[in-house]
């Protein structure tokens, strides 16, 4: 159990809010409240004792806010916005100023119990370079890990993809009151280049990206747009125990219906085998993510106990395409001629090492990829004329009709394998000790600068225990 702290300051207008969209917020009808939790902002706490799989919340589908909700107030955007684009675009349209309420007549008061800024946020540090505010966010990011920096500039990417077709619908849309009171203001700020503008989408867009959950409303299951921002049940923070809330999946979320069938309330259970006690902090699942995934998305990491790590149980992860990108790469012609055939096979990149399930294995992609670098000596630099004929063995073993391309290519393969995960460990290693992380910005500038030392602390950590336990592997002769 986590220990709660202090009430939301603007929890009592939120509970007002949704009571005027039929939800009975009455302190008879509420289990769960917003308090602070330590190291984690907010989180979602019961008020007395709950059952398990029993209704925690039900919050009405007026109250979500979603491309159903928004789009009656944007013209054309059913077509032109993706759900994170739209959701995002009137988030930013609404930013609160300072510790003010949102000034939206649909959200605000739901709008107001948002995070006010997200300066812990990697991404922040990357994209608000430029911030004055933003020197110990430029530091920290030189620390992190290669595959970690990686992730974290294809989020850029899309952030960046985003915020250009946000930009170009407000400039071709006429909007109607109320929206056209916002919207005007902020377009003469976009002609005028004012860098702010950037910085409140990128707030906006790290609301939706971290807070928003799966939600059926398009006919296809699979559809992108099927999210939602969801008051109250977005204060719920990550668990990886048991104890994680579920929402209620009814049997039309998993067939295709028409649409407006899905246009219904949010409603979430209680953990479906373990009793939840007054004051307990109620979590959600976010989903299988490894910690880079959870540190690039959500600015966080499950802190995992090194003896889990040294007992070869936790479900580490490490991804290491940047180094055998290199590989790659020093082989001249030949290097790019196995990229295209990687590519073409669907091969290329997403090459990971992981712990579990045992033993610590790389992964099925990454042996695919350098059964294929160890396919012609590693001297070899042009394309050989028989170069189609050479594939075959390699080929076989993508189809199935072989296990291997021959002894001698295992044994290549995995001697590789092992000089990369030994390289990995050193420099992992030095990572943790190295005043390169415990190197001072000032401390004092932000509160949250230790924490995120800790977590950046456990990204090395991941790396050195997975590339320490593969190569364990290898030295055992397992077969993967
Ligand atoms: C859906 S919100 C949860 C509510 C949020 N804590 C708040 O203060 O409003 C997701 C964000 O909560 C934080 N978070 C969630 N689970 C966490 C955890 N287990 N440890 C630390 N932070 C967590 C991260 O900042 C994440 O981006």
């Amino acid at each position: 159990m986590n220990a709660a702290g202090q009430s939301h300051p603007h929890w009592q207008a939120l509970l007002a809010w949704l009571n005027t969209h039929g939800m009975n917020t009455s302190p008879e009808a509420m289990l769960v409240q917003a308090k602070s939790s330590p190291g984690a902002g907010h989180g979602l706490f019961a008020l007395r004792s709950v059952e398990p799989a029993t209704e925690i919340l039900s919050i009405p589908s007026s109250a979500l806010l979603n491309s159903a909700t928004l789009s009656p107030c944007y013209p054309r955007a059913r077509r032109l916005l993706s759900a994170t684009q739209l959701i995002s675009l009137h988030l930013f349209l609404y930013r609160p100023t300072g510790s003010q309420a949102s000034t939206d007549p649909l959200f605000g008061p739901y709008i107001s119990v948002l995070p006010r800024e997200f300066d812990s946020h990697p991404l922040t540090w990357m994209l608000n370079s430029q911030n004055e505010h933003n020197d110990v966010g430029r530091a920290l990011l030189i620390t992190l890990p290669i595959s970690v920096m990686c992730n974290l500039r294809k989020l850029a990417d899309r952030f960046k993809a985003d915020w250009r077709i946000v930009q170009q619908y407000l400039k071709d849309t006429i909007f109607e009151h109320p929206i056209s009171e916002v919207a005007e203001p902020v377009l003469e700020s976009l002609q005028s280049k004012l860098p702010g503008c950037q910085e409140d989408y990128l707030w906006a867009w790290l609301n939706v990206n971290t807070r928003c959950l799966y939600h059926r409303l398009e006919q296809s299951p699979s559809d992108q747009n099927n999210l939602t921002l969801c008051p109250i049940l977005d204060f719920a923070n990550h668990t990886t125990r048991s104890n994680n809330m579920s929402p209620q999946r009814l049997m039309a979320d998993k067939t295709a219906a028409p649409p407006k069938m899905f246009e219904r309330d949010f409603t979430i259970l209680s953990p479906s085998s373990i009793p939840i006690r007054q004051g307990d902090e109620l979590y959600l699942n976010y989903g299988a993510h490894s910690n880079r995934t959870l540190f690039v998305d959500y600015g966080f990491v499950n802190h995992v106990p090194k003896d889990i790590f040294l007992r070869g149980e936790a479900h580490g992860e490490s991804d290491v395409q940047s180094a055998i990108e290199r590989l790659f790469e020093a082989r001249g012609d030949l290097g790019t001629w196995m990229k295209e055939v990687l590519k073409s096979e669907r091969y290329w990149g997403d090459w990971t090492l992981h712990m579990q399930p045992s033993p610590a294995h790389p992964s099925y992609r990454l042996i695919t990829a350098l059964r294929l670098y160890h396919l012609f000596p590693t001297s070899a630099k042009k394309v050989p004329l028989d170069a189609e004929a050479a594939l075959l063995p390699w080929r076989d073993t993508l189809s199935g009709a072989a296990e291997k391309v021959s002894e001698k290519n295992e044994e290549s393969w995995r001697n590789t394998l092992l000089q990369l995960c030994s390289t990995l460990a050193e420099d992992a290693a030095t990572k943790i000790v190295s005043s390169d992380i415990s190197a001072e910005p000032d401390q004092t500038k932000c509160q949250w600068l230790p924490w995120m030392k800790k977590n950046i602390h456990m990204l090395w950590e991941e790396e050195f225990y997975v590339a320490k336990e593969v190569a364990n592997s290898i030295h055992n002769g397992e077969e993967f």
